[in-house]
C-alpha cells in the first residue's frame, strides 16, 4: 500500500514528460537513493477542470494495486499548490508514442502488448476495494 511521504526526502531531477495538469519529473528518493518518476499535478488546474474527483480516484487506485503490468505507486504527498504522486519509473515510453511510430502493430506485437493490457485490467478487478471504487465511478 502506498503511503503519504515528504517531498523534501526526493532530489527532483530532469522532467520526463508532461500531462494535463503539470509535469513528471525524475527523483531519487535520498534514503535508499532509488529513482522514481514524481508526477506534479496542480490544484487549480484540476478544480478549473472539475477533475478533482478523478485525480482522487487515479490516486486511491494506484495506493491498491501493486502488479506487474501496472506503473506501481510508492506514495503521495500534498502541499498547498500540488498534489504528488510518486511511482516506479518506466522508461520505455507511452505505447501510444509506439503506435504512433509503427502506425500499425503487427499481429504479434498486437497480441504482446493487448494481453499485458488485458491481464493488467484483470488484476485491477480482482482487488475489491478497486472494483468497487471503479464500479461506483463508471457512470
Ligand atoms: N512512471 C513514469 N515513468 C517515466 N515517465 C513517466 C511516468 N509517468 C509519466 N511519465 C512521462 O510523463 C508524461 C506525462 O505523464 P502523465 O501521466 O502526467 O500524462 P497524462 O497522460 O496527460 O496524464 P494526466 O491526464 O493524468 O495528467 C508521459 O507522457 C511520460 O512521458
Amino acid at each position: 500500500m502506498a503511503l503519504q511521504v515528504n517531498l523534501a526526502d526526493f532530489e527532483m531531477a530532469r522532467t520526463l514528460g508532461c500531462g494535463s495538469f503539470g509535469r513528471v519529473k525524475y527523483a531519487k528518493y535520498k534514503q535508499d537513493g532509488k529513482l522514481y518518476a514524481v508526477k506534479f499535478m496542480k490544484k487549480h488546474e484540476i478544480a478549473k477542470l472539475k477533475q478533482v474527483d478523478h485525480i482522487n480516484n487515479e490516486k486511491r487506485l494506484m495506493a491498491q494495486i501493486s502488479y506487474s503490468f501496472v506503473v506501481n505507486m510508492m506514495g503521495y504527498a500534498k502541499d498547498d499548490h500540488f498534489v504528488y504522486i510518486i511511482m516506479e519509473s518506466i522508461n520505455g515510453g507511452e505505447l501510444f508514442t509506439h503506435l504512433r511510430r509503427a502506425r500499425k502493430f503487427s499481429d504479434g506485437q498486437s497480441k504482446f502488448y493487448g494481453l499485458q493490457v488485458g491481464v493488467a485490467f484483470a488484476s485491477v478487478w480482482r482487488s475489491p476495494t478497486a472494483t468497487a471504487r471503479t464500479s461506483s465511478t463508471a457512470t
